[in-house]
């Protein structure tokens, strides 16, 4: 009699787990990170072929390879502003991180002979850390605020001399609290120290598909907007901090402004 009571609940278990959401939300996140191992691992020998080791062309392999990542999870990138991108030579972008789906609206706007600054501990993430490394990223220490801004002065040298643009999260870690946080200085000093222009992105909220406290991952739209770039010509490390003031606030405005107005992890975004 047990038996046979237990017989449906054994097979009703597996179907409760699948539909829950909390399931859901681990599975999506467990094959995200899978998926991406994989097509390292399948662009690393791309990388080595085409490259012969650590070079920024690199990041058009992986700019291909992640573009058709977003459709198994129903997301829809819908970008503006593309004309800023338009600009010759080296500049420095700046975005808001939320989380590591950023990487997926990152490659589909991604420009040529562009790479990124990571922390240092992603060069350790397996076949992705080593194709990021393959690919130019610039790793910093983020404990150790003099190695890292001794590296983005070697950065700047390396954006002039070889003609690379570069990309920052000036928030310095990802944050989905419905806002922006402050800004780190690092990106300001890069650009005014190798006089580009700065270039704007805004991530519109995930507070609407993704929940990480929550653990809510459904299909959505990601708004990406390209803000006008903001040259630096003649500004020395005096204008750093009204140079990020300003980029903050007209990034947080474009933010509010793309967003939905929906529930957050951390009170109500405000508009
Ligand atoms: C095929 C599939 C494969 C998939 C592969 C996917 C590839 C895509 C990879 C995407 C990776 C994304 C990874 C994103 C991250 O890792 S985000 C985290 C790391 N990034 C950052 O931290 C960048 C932002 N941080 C900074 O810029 C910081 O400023 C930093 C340089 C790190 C220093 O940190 P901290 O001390 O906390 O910051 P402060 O800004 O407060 O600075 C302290 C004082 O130092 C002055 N300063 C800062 N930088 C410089 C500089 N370069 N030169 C001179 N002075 C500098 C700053 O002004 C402060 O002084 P004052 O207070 O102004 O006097
Ligand atoms: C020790 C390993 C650390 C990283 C492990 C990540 C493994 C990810 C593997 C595949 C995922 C797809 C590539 C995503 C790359 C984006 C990495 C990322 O978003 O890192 C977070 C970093 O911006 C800020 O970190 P914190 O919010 O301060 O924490």
């Amino acid at each position: 009699m047990d038996v046979v009571w237990m017989l449906p609940l054994l097979l009703l278990f597996p179907l409760l787990m699948w539909t829950s959401s909390t399931f859901l939300f681990y599975f999506k996140k467990f094959f995200y990170v899978a998926w991406m191992m994989l097509l390292a691992l399948l662009g690393i020998p791309v990388c080595l072929l085409k490259s012969g080791g650590r070079d920024v062309e690199n990041m058009r392999v992986i700019r291909a390879m992640v573009r058709h990542v977003k459709y198994f999870f129903g997301l829809r990138i819908e970008v503006s502003g593309w004309e800023h991108l338009q600009t010759v030579g080296p500049y420095v972008i700046i975005s808001n991180h939320q989380s590591s789906l950023d990487v997926l609206g990152m490659m589909e706007i991604l420009p040529d002979r562009c790479t990124t600054i990571a922390k240092k501990e992603l060069v350790y993430a397996g076949t992705v850390g080593l194709i990021c490394w393959l690919s130019g990223i610039v790793f910093i220490n983020r404990k150790k605020t003099s190695d890292a801004k001794s590296v983005m002065a070697d950065a700047a040298k390396t954006m002039l001399d070889q003609q690379i643009r570069l990309w920052v999260f000036p928030e310095g870690t990802r944050n989905q609290n419905g806002d922006l946080l402050p800004f780190k200085k690092g990106a300001f000093h890069l650009a005014v120290q190798a006089q580009v222009p700065i270039v704007p992105v805004v991530f519109s909220s995930y507070n609407s598909f993704y929940l990480r406290k929550e653990k809510q991952f459904n299909s959505g739209t990601i708004k990406l907007k390209i803000l006008p770039k903001i040259e630096t010509k003649g500004m020395t490390s005096e204008d750093v901090s009204s140079l990020s003031d300003l980029s903050h606030s007209l990034m947080r405005t474009a933010f509010l402004e793309i967003s939905d107005s929906v529930p957050q992890s951390n009170g109500p975004l405000k508009h």
